[in-house]
């Protein structure tokens, strides 16, 4: 029988217990060894690792039984395996074309490979580091209800000393998804360098994501070293980008009809379960492609990993704004500066940016609920800051408070709702409430919208593009497709696509990280 999840009760308020529970069905879903399908066929040569559906049941696990940490040791082992082009076709690999030395001078000992910095498939980064000794510590992702400490390994990315593909054979392509990102075009330069580095010659862009695939007069883009130079120096795609339109058969005839033999898609959620959507389609059809992913998205709300590419960027234009809402409401009477910042249904942006920036008093996202009004609610601690301190700054993330709203119900073209607009309506309650009240409140409210991501990438991101954008090739190199490219845990791994997009990343209202923002806005409950 498995047994019932407890988080010992009393120290925990329902939004830690939702929150523990969800972070457990995260840690557990989708693994059940029942549930993995032998999907046998007479051409292929192992079952399918895929055939674990991301959306099959929870796993069974009896904590009650000595050996269970075991079975889930074996079980994540499973869900973490690299899908690889070797799982359908017998494949003899070839020593790798990709060398950092130019000119190798043996040691005597035989051994050049260790100059070449080589990952071995076997070579494993650690997912979590912490061991938190009860469910109620801080941030805590536990599986059993004493919160034992579990190794969760995955596999460390990376060139591999033998390759599946000849470098001149191949015929690489590139596709980025979704809205725009910083860091984009740092990804497509470093995908072309590295290919390059191997050998191939074949190297195309498909222009405005998904949609370059079936979209007549669509021509797909030649790429060379030369061509892609300088592209990080300018914000945006150089290739296009697009939302919607995604038919995955279309996509794959397109990439039979191509001869295209890796692709590499740079996306967010949306962008990944398309990936991944191709990959199961290409193996259905015997075809031997890698489908590698690089996780962009300024939300950073994609699963397991540190963070997505552009999140850093985001982060500080955000602060920017907020530093003018700041200087804005410090030198007026009764000043509000008030900040509305993307994020689709994650806070990670006005957390990040609040905690950067150093100067907001609220801090609104979508994961912890709140009341305008009220005794509790924003507008009363707002008169309390113009009452003690003269002015006062507010962060709002674009997903919170939706529940204030009347819903528009309207959804973009990849089917992601469209928010109705809390900045406005803050804007407008913050007025009518001081007005009501009779106290002068002087409002500045500040959009940045697309400036947080209409960037070059800074510094940061633009490291962690060109190692996700090298990683990317070497993955594909060495066999394994439906997989993305990214950092956990500050390691650099590889992860397979099924297991980052059961859900989005949300802030955990129970980690240091929410906590030491309530410490920097020094802000109230609001409910
Ligand atoms: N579940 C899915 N299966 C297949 N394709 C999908 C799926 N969800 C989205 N897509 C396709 O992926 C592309 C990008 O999706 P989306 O617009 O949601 O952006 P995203 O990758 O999540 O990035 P962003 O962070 O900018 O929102 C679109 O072309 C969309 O049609
Ligand atoms: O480009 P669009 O379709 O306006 O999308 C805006 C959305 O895209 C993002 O920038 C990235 O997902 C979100 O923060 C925002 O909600
Ligand atoms: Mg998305």
């Amino acid at each position: 029988m498995a047994a019932a999840f407890k988080t010992s009760g009393s120290f925990c308020s329902t939004q830690q217990h939702q929150w523990l529970q969800s972070t457990r069905d995260q840690i557990l879903h989708g693994s059940s060894h029942s549930n993995v399908k032998q999907c046998k066929s007479k051409k292929i040569k192992k079952p399918f690792p895929l055939c674990v559906k991301a959306t099959s049941s929870k796993v069974e696990l009896d904590f009650n039984d000595p050996s269970w940490k075991q079975k889930f040791q074996e079980d994540w082992e499973k869900r973490f395996n690299l899908p690889s082009i070797t799982d359908i076709y017998d494949l003899k690999p070839r020593p790798t074309t990709f060398s950092l030395k130019k000119n190798r001078t043996p040691t005597g000992d035989g051994n050049v490979d260790m100059w070449n910095g080589y990952v071995n498939n076997d070579d494993r980064a650690l997912l979590k580091v912490i061991k938190y000794s009860s469910p109620t510590s801080a941030g805590a992702e536990c599986i059993d209800p004493d919160c034992s400490w579990v190794e969760q390994w995955v596999h460390r990315a990376g060139p591999r000393k033998e390759i599946y593909y000849e470098p001149e054979e191949v015929k690489a392509a590139i596709v980025t998804c979704g809205g725009l990102c910083p860091g984009l075009n740092d990804v497509i330069r470093q995908i072309v360098f590295t290919l390059e580095t191997y050998g191939v010659k074949n190297i195309v862009g498909i222009p405005f994501g998904y949609r370059g695939f079936f979209e007549k007069g669509l021509k797909e883009i030649p790429l060379s070293r030369h061509l892609v130079e300088n592209i990080n120096l300018n914000g945006g795609s150089f290739l296009g980008v697009s939302r919607g339109g995604a038919k995955t058969s279309e996509i794959v005839d397109s990439i039979q009809a191509r001869r295209i033999d890796m692709l590499f898609v740079l996306g967010g959620n949306g962008t990944h379960a398309g990936a991944n959507a191709i990959h199961e389609e290409c193996r259905k059809r015997k075809l031997k492609v890698s489908v590698v992913a690089v996780p962009k998205t300024i939300d950073n709300d994609i699963l397991l990993m540190d963070k997505t590419f552009g999140f850093d960027t985001a982060v500080e234009e955000a602060q920017r704004a907020i530093n003018s809402a700041y200087i804005e409401a410090r030198s007026a009477y009764h000043g509000i500066g008030l900040v509305k910042l993307m994020g689709r249904s994650s806070g990670f942006i006005a957390m990040h940016a609040s905690l950067s920036s150093g100067q907001v008093d609220v801090c609104l996202i979508p994961e912890v609920p709140f009341t305008l009004d009220g005794e509790f609610g924003v507008l009363r601690h707002l008169e309390h800051l113009l009452k003690t301190k003269g002015f006062c700054v507010v962060c709002v993330a674009e997903a919170a408070g939706q529940d204030l709203l009347q819903r528009s119900g309207a959804t973009d073209a990849s089917g992601n709702v469209i928010f109705s607009d809390i900045g406005v309506h803050m804007q407008q309650k913050i007025k009518m409430h001081f007005k009501d009240i009779g106290v002068p409140a002087d409002v500045k409210y500040i959009d940045p919208t697309y400036m947080v991501r209409a960037c070059r990438a800074n510094a940061s991101d633009a490291i962690l593009c060109t190692v996700l954008g090298q990683n990317a090739v070497h993955g594909a190199f060495a066999g394994f497709s439906g997989i993305t490219s990214c950092i956990c845990n500050t390691h650099y791994v590889y992860l397979p696509i099924t297991e980052v997009v059961k859900a989005p990343k949300r802030v955990n209202p129970n980690s240091r990280m929410w906590h030491r923002c309530l410490t920097s806005t020094g802000q109230p409950d609001f409910h």
